[in-house]
């Protein structure tokens, strides 16, 4: 009972790591209005400046994730856990509050796009430092809690995209449109903020978390007994000898970053290879396929629909199914043998509608429900696979390794988006 309320925590943890900036990112007409490029004169429309907004934005929002992933890697153990998330949490809760405000005040173009940039700066750096920790301190619970967290991050891009489909069905001007996607992220982690502070208050949880600092103050083995079984920890026991600890005889010390990569490099390999095939096609590529059938309503909704929110159902599926099917096991050579065999969704993606096309690239698969499959198949594989990488890391080295793994391992996911969001600029120019 109480591990299933750890569990719905680490969900809400996971959807409230991912919520605020994929708002952020479904706003982006919104910006792009606020820095309309064009002026009027004699009745011709002369372009004015062009400030290459999402181009910036993927610059700025991935150069801080890694930077701050990795630093936190190295890091996390001379600042406490509870800093970190929490004050990241406060952080990123204030940045989007003066994003909000800011929706009502008028500000000249060149300052608009400068306090933008920068907060797109300040909003992945903390996210990085919240996403390193909670990725660390999860990987100190049994696994499954890792996909349940996944699962969370999965379920946050689903939201944006049905705010983004909402915000077309409803016809709402961008300036609403873009109060409500500032607002939903600030109460969001509002929430995590709020249920992160709710964890210490279970014992199932500190029971698990605590094992790993008794280690970090060079404990025995010999304390750990007694409160082996799931659930609920031994009465007494644990937490009182946590307190009364004498640092002994340091047999226990944590392993070197090092040292620990060379335990996961495999997993390390896995979660920036899913991800650099995912953002090299999704949705730079993607983005750009046209219906079959245009000239009516549905040719309005058919990006959010077949690009957008197919891609989040299903990555939000491929990572829930993974507390239920854990396929290849963690050892297996067949697991980044499918993993690279995902390749193949980049051309088949690119071989659909994707209009204008400045190559002699065939369209092969024109029509909306080939698109969609392909899709599906792209978004769920994409989702069990990053979720397996990332839940069987931790489980690959000793417990008191776990943190050091996950830390890790969101570097590696970082690593990944950036290289797959810097190869979807040159793939589209090939199609
Ligand atoms: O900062 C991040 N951390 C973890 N996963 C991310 C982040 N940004 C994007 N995605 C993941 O990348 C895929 C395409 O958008 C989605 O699976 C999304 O969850």
């Amino acid at each position: 009972r109480m591990g299933c309320l750890v569990g719905i925590i680490f969900f809400i943890l996971g959807l409230g790591t991912l919520l605020p900036w994929n708002f952020f990112m479904t706003a982006s007409l919104y910006f792009q209005g606020r820095l309309n490029t064009t002026e009027w004169s004699n009745g011709t429309s002369v372009v004015r400046k062009e400030y290459y907004f999402n181009n910036w934005m993927t610059l700025l929002s991935q150069l801080p994730l890694l930077l701050f992933t990795l630093l936190n890697s190295f890091l996390y153990q001379r600042i406490s856990e509870a800093m970190r998330i929490a004050g990241s949490l406060v952080f990123i809760l204030l940045l989007f509050v003066l994003t909000a405000a800011l929706v009502k005040v008028p500000m000249e173009q060149d300052r608009f796009f400068d306090v933008t940039m920068a907060t797109i700066w300040f909003i992945n750096s903390f996210g990085a430092v919240l996403q390193g920790s909670l990725f660390g301190l999860v990987g100190l619970l049994p696994q499954k809690y890792s996909a349940v967290f996944m699962s969370g991050q999965g379920l946050a891009g689903t939201f944006a995209a049905v705010a983004m489909l909402l915000a077309l069905a409803s016809d709402a001007d961008s300036e609403s449109a873009a109060l409500g996607y500032f607002v939903t992220p600030c109460v969001g982690t509002l929430l995590t903020l709020f249920s992160y502070l709710l964890l210490p208050r279970l014992d199932f949880a500190q029971y698990h978390l605590n094992k790993s600092s008794k280690y970090e103050l060079g404990a025995t083995d010999e304390l750990l007994k007694g409160g082996e079984g799931e659930g609920e920890p031994a009465a007494d026991g644990t937490k009182h000898a946590f307190l009364s600890l004498e640092p002994a005889e340091p047999a226990q010390a944590k392993a070197s970053v090092m040292e620990v990569f060379k335990k996961i490099w495999v997993m390390a390999f896995c979660v920036t290879f899913v991800f650099t095939v995912t953002l090299s096609v999704f949705p730079a590529v993607t983005v750009d396929v046209m219906t079959a059938f245009p000239g009516g309503k549905w040719e309005r909704f058919f990006i959010s629909v077949c690009c957008f929110l197919t891609f989040n159902i299903n990555d939000w599926l491929g990572r829930t199914v993974t507390t239920l099917v854990r396929w290849p096991a963690k050892e297996s050579r067949l697991f980044p043998l499918l993993v690279v065999s995902r390749v193949v969704f980049v051309p088949l993606l690119m071989l659909c509608n994707v209009q204008p096309r400045r190559s002699s690239l065939p369209v092969l698969f024109s029509h909306d429900a080939a698109f969609a499959v392909i899709m599906t198949l792209f978004s769920v594989s994409s989702g069990y696979f990053v979720c397996l990488s990332m839940s069987y890391a931790p489980q690959l080295v000793a417990q008191k390794d776990a943190e050091t793994a996950g830390a890790l391992m969101t570097f590696f996911l970082a690593l990944g988006l950036s290289i797959g969001a810097a190869l979807s600029f040159p793939l589209r120019t090939l199609v």
